[in-house]
């Protein structure tokens, strides 16, 4: 049997638990220094055993992955250091940022354990074990940053672990991780917080702009929802790199202010241009790391039990949905629900389902 531990079954943690779990070969084992935590893992069938007790947890494990916020990183390898770990021992984390965790597995002793960092690609602004899922990163990136003495046995041993995800193995040196994801990833969830206090400050003086702003401001600010702890996180062990990647995007809107300043259209349509011509050129079919929905709305009769209908009309169709919410900002119809989907493919099944079965649904 490989045992497989998993620190941390939150959102991530929980969605490895589910890939890995049920496979052959494998069981799944969960910690949490919470009873109840424990007891509701196993309840929900994400891991086949839980435990409060960190050593039996990472005892006799074939692979041990830290799932906790980037804080909280530093002493649980630390604290591993400290078991008789199972020689050949894999340990690996998914934290947002990679150097700091590396330099550290890097200066404690870890004998008979191997340390490679990751940082699975995919994810959403909900979290906890409740909004886990074994579709989670399927077809997106899996970064692995091994070093050089890092053993390439132990490397591929972690890929075929890996492959249960469905997700594609992208080898990276963590200090290039840090700089690229800071701008791809935690740059925009630093503006998309910006945005939405920005205009949260108008909306106290005037509650027209919050609701004016559903819709597209939804969408573009909806990383603006993500856990403040695992974001404060991220944020302040990346600061060296975000703090130079701020001043590059104040230099950015500056350029702006200035075009208005000059009344410079040219230079507008060129921004735009030039930021079209870029954004086309990035791949669409792969998940990226800030992860789209395909989404419609459906006018439904206000009556009990409508979300369940639906959801399980999509269900038995086999349509997934990874959305649904009852919008309240149309005054004009009895109630609209927004449906969400990851592919287009689910969308178009959905609304070909829906309208057949006389519902009113757009885009
Ligand atoms: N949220 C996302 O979309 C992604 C997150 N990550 C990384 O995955 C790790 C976990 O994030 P999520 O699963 O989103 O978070 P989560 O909040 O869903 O899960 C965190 C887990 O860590 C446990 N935990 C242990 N010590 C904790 C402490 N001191 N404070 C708070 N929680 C503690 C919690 O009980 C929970 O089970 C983080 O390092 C994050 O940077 C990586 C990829 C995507
Ligand atoms: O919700 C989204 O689209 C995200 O951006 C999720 C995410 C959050 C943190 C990561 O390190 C990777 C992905």
């Amino acid at each position: 049997m490989i045992k497989v531990t998993i620190f941390g079954v939150g959102l991530i943690g929980g969605s490895l638990a589910l890939c890995f779990k049920g496979k052959s070969g494998i069981t799944v084992v969960g910690h949490s220094s919470r009873p109840s935590s424990v007891e509701k893992y196993v309840q929900r069938g994400v891991v086949d055993y839980a435990t409060t007790s960190m050593r039996e947890a990472a005892e006799g494990a074939d692979f041990i992955f830290l799932c906790v916020p980037v804080g909280m990183l530093e002493q649980y390898v630390n604290e591993l250091s400290r078991f008789n770990l199972k020689p050949g021992c894999i340990i690996t984390d998914v934290g947002s940022t990679k150097a700091s965790v590396a330099a550290c597995a890097r200066s404690v002793q870890l004998p008979d354990a191997v340390f490679i960092g990751g940082h699975p690609m995919a994810g959403s602004e909900r979290s906890g074990v409740e909004a886990a899922s074994s579709y989670l990163f399927e077809n997106a990136f899996y970064v692995l940053t091994p070093d050089e003495t890092t053993p390439s046995d132990a490397l591929e041993r972690l890929k075929a672990l890996l492959a249960h995800t469905k997700a594609h193995i992208v080898v990276v040196d963590s200090v290039s991780h840090d700089e690229i994801v800071g701008a791809i990833s935690h740059l925009p969830h630093i503006i998309a917080v910006a945005l939405v206090n920005q205009i949260k400050g108008y909306n106290d003086g005037n509650h027209l702009y919050g609701s004016l702003a559903a819709g597209g401001f939804r969408d573009i600010t909806r990383i603006a929802a993500s856990d403040p702890i695992v974001w404060r996180d991220i944020l302040i062990n990346n600061r060296a790199v975000l703090l130079k990647l701020l001043k590059d995007w104040n230099a950015e809107t500056e350029k702006f202010v200035r075009m208005l300043e000059t009344e410079d259209g040219s230079a507008v349509e060129q921004a735009f241009r030039e930021a079209g011509e870029f954004r086309s050129k990035l791949p669409e079919r792969r998940k990226g790391i800030i992860i789209s929905t395909f989404d419609c709305y459906v006018d439904v009769p206000d009556h009990p039990g409508i979300i369940g209908k639906i959801a399980t009309e999509l269900g038995n169709s086999g349509i997934n949905l990874s959305n649904i919410q009852i919008i309240e900002s149309r005054e004009d119809v009895p109630g609209v629900l927004r449906l969400s989907f990851r592919k287009q493919e689910d969308l178009d099944k959905a609304l070909a389902q829906l309208t057949a079965s006389g519902y009113s649904v757009h885009l």
